[in-house]
């Protein structure tokens, strides 16, 4: 009897056992569908060196759906997505500079539109600006500006305080630079052959160099152009796949290094392979360095050389987080000396209520701003409009 109740026991456990070990095997081969950040790739295509030379052409697009015996388990590609035209774009996001509007905007608002300017009523909307990061030098000018022409006008409706404020405000971030990106394709000329133009993406550690490339690419696609990746961030172990799956989704392939390959041949592959793939541009991400580190700004100085060996780097975007204020003027000033810096990317403005850094970097460096970053979302990223961002913030 003793071993007849054992003998059910064990053949119960082995039926349990067996049971569990099925369904765990059912899971696993259950095809996962792609995460919403970005499409999963095919194993083959994914990182494989090229040549041995230290660097790889990763995920040629459109990706390749392998086929598969069974279909419902096959792993499903998305299809290339098509971004937002980039037209409108400062406008459709303009919601997302809520803090500096209420700041910036609503703050010199109310306190303009004030029956009595008193030197008291005029030192708060000098605070004020400071206080958004305008800065010391251009607050004390708008604020200059500002009161003669109040003293001409004489008083003032809300209406007529936000006209002039608009006015004054786009002069000040001065709506004549020039802050078109030089990403089209150079013609072939005096015997040399058409290339890329290159754009380089510099910056401090986490400002954003990469999902903005990322994003970047986005921008460039939306607009007609075709783009190769060059993920010259061999520092970072995930930047190069956090590249990669941004490329993937328009269709951009992406060039990258072994970890810790050197940067500057990662950058030198990716315009080569651009320029024989005849696309229009090369986006180059580079990894996060302190300004302060002699060394690192000297090898970005080098990546930049190195990919220059084929042509002229026509961009170099400094990433600068607005929400880091003062501190970011010090990098851009330091970026600026080793690398040339051709236009400004301001990301994370969704987050401050310091949009007056705008004002402060152009004037620090003498450079445009040329987009800015509004949120995490892919199509985040817009070309910056002076006008649409002053109405913006005076809405
Ligand atoms: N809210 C907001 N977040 C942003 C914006 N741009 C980038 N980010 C976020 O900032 C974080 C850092 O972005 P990365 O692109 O990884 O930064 P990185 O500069 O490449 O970082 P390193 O390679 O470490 O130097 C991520 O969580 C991004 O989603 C923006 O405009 N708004």
């Amino acid at each position: 009897m003793e071993f007849l109740v054992i003998g059910i026991i064990i053949a119960a456990i082995a039926v349990i056992g067996a049971t569990a070990l099925f369904y765990r095997a059912r899971g696993r081969r259950r095809p996962v569908a792609p995460p919403a950040a970005g499409p999963s790739v095919t194993g083959s295509a994914q990182g494989v060196p090229a040549g041995g030379g230290g660097t790889a052409v990763a995920e040629r697009a459109p990706p390749v759906v392998e086929a598969a015996p069974v279909a419902a388990e096959a792993e499903v590609l998305p299809e290339i997505e098509v971004p937002e035209p980039t037209a409108g774009r400062l406008v459709r996001l303009r919601s997302r500079l809520s803090r500096s509007q209420g700041t910036l905007g609503q703050g010199l608002l109310k306190l303009l539109s004030r029956d009595k300017l008193d030197e008291a009523t005029w030192e708060e909307i000098e605070d004020t600006l400071i206080a958004a990061d305008l800065g010391v030098g251009p607050a004390t000018e708008l604020v200059g500006r500002l009161r003669t022409n109040t003293r001409v006008q004489g008083s003032r409706t809300v209406d007529e305080a936000r006209a002039l404020l608009r006015e004054e405000l786009i002069a000040l971030i001065d709506p004549t630079l020039d802050r078109s990106l030089k990403v089209a394709k150079h013609p072939a000329a005096d015997g040399a052959p058409e290339r890329p133009a290159v754009a380089m993406v510099v910056g401090v550690n986490g400002t954003g160099k990469t999902t903005t490339t990322g994003k970047l690419a986005r921008v460039l696609v939306a607009d007609g152009y075709t783009v190769v990746l060059g993920a010259a961030d061999t520092f970072r172990a995930a930047a190069a796949d956090q590249l990669q799956t941004w490329g993937q989704r328009v269709g951009a392939y992406t060039v990258r290094g072994a970890e810790g390959a050197d940067p500057a041949s990662v950058a030198f592959e990716a315009v080569k392979e651009g320029t024989g793939m005849g696309v229009d541009t090369v986006l180059i991400d580079t990894a996060g360095r302190l300004h302060t580190k002699t060394g690192l700004m000297d090898e970005l100085g080098k990546v930049k050389r190195v990919a220059e060996k084929q042509g002229t780097v026509d961009e170099v975007l400094l990433v600068l987080d607005a929400t880091t204020g003062q501190n970011g003027l010090v990098q851009a000033r330091v970026f600026a000396e080793v690398v040339d810096v051709t236009g400004i990317v301001l990301t994370k403005l969704d987050g401050t209520a310091k949009g007056g850094i705008v004002v402060a970097v152009q004037k620090e460096l003498g450079v445009p701003v040329k987009l800015v970053g509004l949120g995490e979302g892919p199509d985040d990223l817009a070309p910056f409009d002076p006008e649409a961002f002053v109405d913006a913030l005076l809405q």
